[in-house]
């Protein structure tokens, strides 16, 4: 064939190779059905909103103005439902149709870093502990074992005169939960650093992108929490026990239990407690006539109470304080695929999702629905007899078949905290409060001050 054929046919392909492409991106990609989400396809083929997406915060809130509480985004061969509608996220996390275990098979292998997902029975023996023994209560001896550490730890600040507060109350958070779920021996202070150093990478890690860093800090983590479980399960949470064992009797090799029961768990119970926690105390501190409404509460409480239960429940407050403080400060987002076509109900009637959807549930923008969303309000979520308004965008332990199942120990440690500091320190600013910083892992973690809140502790006479 003469050389100006291949011409002819390789200008040909050019031309028709786009023109299909773009041709099934309009009649296959960018077709939707007249119950689904309205789609925001862009217009490259296969990659459609993906260059958008780069920036995911701006891409939600657009979308979110453009074409209201849910709406689908195409990028990169991928259909994602992203939604701030608390009626889509209930149905979500309800339905078998959207799979919770995928996403932990997900985080198993690329963000524990373990070389295969939970078997069957693994899974058995790891899953319904955690849901039966810890959800929906705090169990008494953690609960006491953590305000014993927790005490210990504070009365350490009397002679630290000057402090930036925000991050010594999340370190003194982060180890005594540790202590108190692991063991007083924990090496707690070891692991600071690692954990910081993988938790940074969570969002690189679980979505595939290298991150050396906190690969280097698992690796060294789960060496620390390996050598230690090694010599001291009896000492750690009845949960971690059971757990540890039915999996060594199924011959689950040592570094995966490490990674399922203790790697896991060290995560979820630390990662997001301990800053929410410390910005608690400092909204608490920061405001003069909050400070001296919880103190008033405490001196009011039944003194006969034992002080795990004072601080439970001794000062109401606090509880609104603490959701208020999670709603403002958690950036979470709950994600799950879809494993069939279904239809699931939303605030405005049926939403239907195709098979392989990857839902967006945005927690942190469901969490700004609010009027002045970037306020801290404390009785914000308080109840009004009444209504039943105060709590209906806030989800932030997520729900239905797989809830958080350290949710109420959370709440008690945020209290424990704050009333166990409002007893024994006041406080003097030094520097001017931080505003909220929202950090680049949008999806995950929680606000970062944007400055150092300096402040000096001042022992209280009566503690
Ligand atoms: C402010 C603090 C906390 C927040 C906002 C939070 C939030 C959440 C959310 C949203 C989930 C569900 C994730 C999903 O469905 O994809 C979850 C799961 C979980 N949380 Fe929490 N959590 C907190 C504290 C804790 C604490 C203190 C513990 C342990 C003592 C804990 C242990 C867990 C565990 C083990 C799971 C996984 C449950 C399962 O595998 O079914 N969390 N958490």
């Amino acid at each position: 064939m003469p050389l100006s054929d291949y011409t002819q046919y390789a200008g040909s392909a050019l031309i028709a190779i786009p023109t299909l492409a773009f041709a099934w991106h309009a009649l296959v990609t960018r077709r939707t059905y007249a119950d689904e989400p309205p789609l925001e396809a862009g217009w490259i083929p296969w990659l459609g909103a993906g260059l958008q997406m780069r920036d995911l915060e701006k891409f939600a809130v657009e979308g979110y103005k453009k074409h209201g509480l849910t709406f689908t985004a195409y990028a990169g061969g991928r259909r994602m439902v992203f939604s701030e509608d608390l009626a889509v996220h209930r149905s979500v996390v309800s339905s078998k149709n959207f799979g919770a275990n995928q996403i932990m098979v997900e985080i198993q292998l690329r963000f524990l870093g373990a070389d295969r997902p939970t078997t069957k029975q693994e899974e058995a023996a790891c899953v319904p502990v955690l849901h039966t023994q810890l959800a929906g209560r705090p169990l008494a001896h953690l609960r006491t074992a953590f305000l014993e550490r927790l005490i210990e730890a504070i009365d350490d600040f009397k002679n630290m005169g000057v402090v930036d507060l925000i991050p010594l109350l999340r370190r003194t958070i982060f180890k005594c939960t540790l202590r108190a779920i692991f063991g007083r021996n924990f090496p707690a202070d070891e692991a600071l650093e690692p954990f910081y150093a993988w938790d940074r990478g969570l969002q690189n890690l679980v979505s595939g992108k290298k991150d050396p860093a906190a690969i280097k800090g698992r690796d060294e983590l789960e060496k620390l929490v390996g050598d230690y479980l090694r010599d001291h399960i009896l000492e750690t949470e009845p949960v971690i026990q059971k757990q540890w064992n039915d999996l060594e009797r199924l011959g689950t090799p040592f570094t995966l239990r490490v990674k399922y029961v203790a790697l896991g768990f060290l995560w979820a119970a630390a990662a997001n407690v301990a800053p929410v926690s410390s910005w608690a105390m400092a909204f608490v501190y920061n405001d003069a006539a909050l400070t001296a409404r919880l103190r008033g509460e405490l001196a009011k409480a039944d003194k006969t109470l034992e002080l795990e239960m004072l601080y439970e429940e001794g000062a109401p407050s606090t509880q609104w304080v603490a959701q208020e403080t999670i709603r403002l400060t958690m950036l979470g987002s709950i994600v799950r695929p879809a494993a069939r076509t279904t239809t699931i109900e939303g605030s405005y009637g049926p939403v239907r999702v195709r098979k392989g959807d990857l839902m967006m549930c945005t927690s942190w923008s469901l969490h700004r629905r609010y009027e002045d969303p970037e306020e801290f309000i404390w009785d914000r979520l308080k109840p009004v007899p009444g209504e039943d308004a105060s709590q209906q965008f806030y989800m932030a332990f997520g729900g239905g078949l797989r809830p958080c199942v350290g949710r109420s120990f959370a709440y008690t440690e945020i209290k424990m905290l704050v009333l166990a500091m409002l007893e024994r320190y006041d406080v003097e600013p030094v520097t001017p409060f931080p505003r909220l910083m929202k950090t680049d892992r949008i999806g995950v973690g929680t606000m970062e001050p944007s400055h150092p809140w300096m402040v000096k502790l001042i022992p209280r006479s009566s503690a």
